[in-house]
């Protein structure tokens, strides 16, 4: 078979799986999210705008360009294609970004005054690139909330020169993590959500 379909074949299954995995964990509301692979060909395959991500369908998943630009001009990917295309970008051995919206995400990121959040001192943080121990820790970026995906991706891009090590995150919005392929990405959703679940409770604990 065509390599090129094949390749097309795989990114679907893997962002079918993504979604279903982030719709289990309730990172992905209502239609929340999106989700995108990185192609042999230099496009990306991507969730169509608007789709639940738990139901997925193949048909949901479409190409575009490093740009952003639908294959076919009668397909609307996600409203934040362009936060992938920048990600993607950035960092040539990016294979997968997934974006969601879990409850630990948006509330933290409406409560924390300052322009970081600071995960420490947590096992899980070796989940993260370049981290090898607990006793160390992981700045978070948070970014206003945007509409306006083009300026927001301005107001992101020089945070890539410090590393960003395990995403970022928009206020009251959710988070963008990457990994160098499907699950490794999904692995640092993971660590990523379990971290700020943990800061959550403590703070409760601590109010
Ligand atoms: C449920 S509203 C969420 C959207 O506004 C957006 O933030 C989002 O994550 C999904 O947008 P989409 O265009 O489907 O990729
Ligand atoms: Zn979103």
């Amino acid at each position: 078979m065509d390599q090129t379909v094949t390749d097309f074949a795989r990114a679907v299954q893997d962002i079918l799986f993504a979604g279903q995995r982030m719709d289990q964990r309730g990172w992905v509301p209502a239609t929340a999210g999106n989700i995108s692979r990185k192609l042999a060909d230099g496009r990306m395959a991507i969730t169509r705008s608007g789709c639940h991500k738990g139901f997925l369908q193949a048909a949901d998943v479409i190409t575009v360009d490093m740009q952003g630009k639908p294959h076919s001009p009668e397909n609307r990917p996600s409203a934040e294609t362009l936060l992938h295309c920048q990600i993607y970008r950035h960092f040539p051995h990016v294979g997968a970004v997934l974006h969601g919206h879990s409850v630990a995400s948006t509330v933290l990121s409406m409560e924390e005054e300052t322009a970081v959040l600071t995960l420490a001192d947590y096992e899980v943080l070796k989940v993260f690139e370049g981290q090898t121990t607990h006793e160390t820790s992981v700045q978070v970026p948070l970014f206003e909330n945007d509409q306006d995906i083009a300026r927001l991706a301005e107001v992101v891009e020089p945070f890539f020169g410090t590393g960003m090590p395990a995403g970022y995150i928009i206020r009251g919005h959710g988070v963008y993590v990457w990994g160098k392929d499907m699950p490794t990405a999904l692995a640092r959703l993971e660590g990523l959500e379990f971290l700020l679940a943990c800061a959550l409770e403590r703070r409760k604990l601590h109010a």
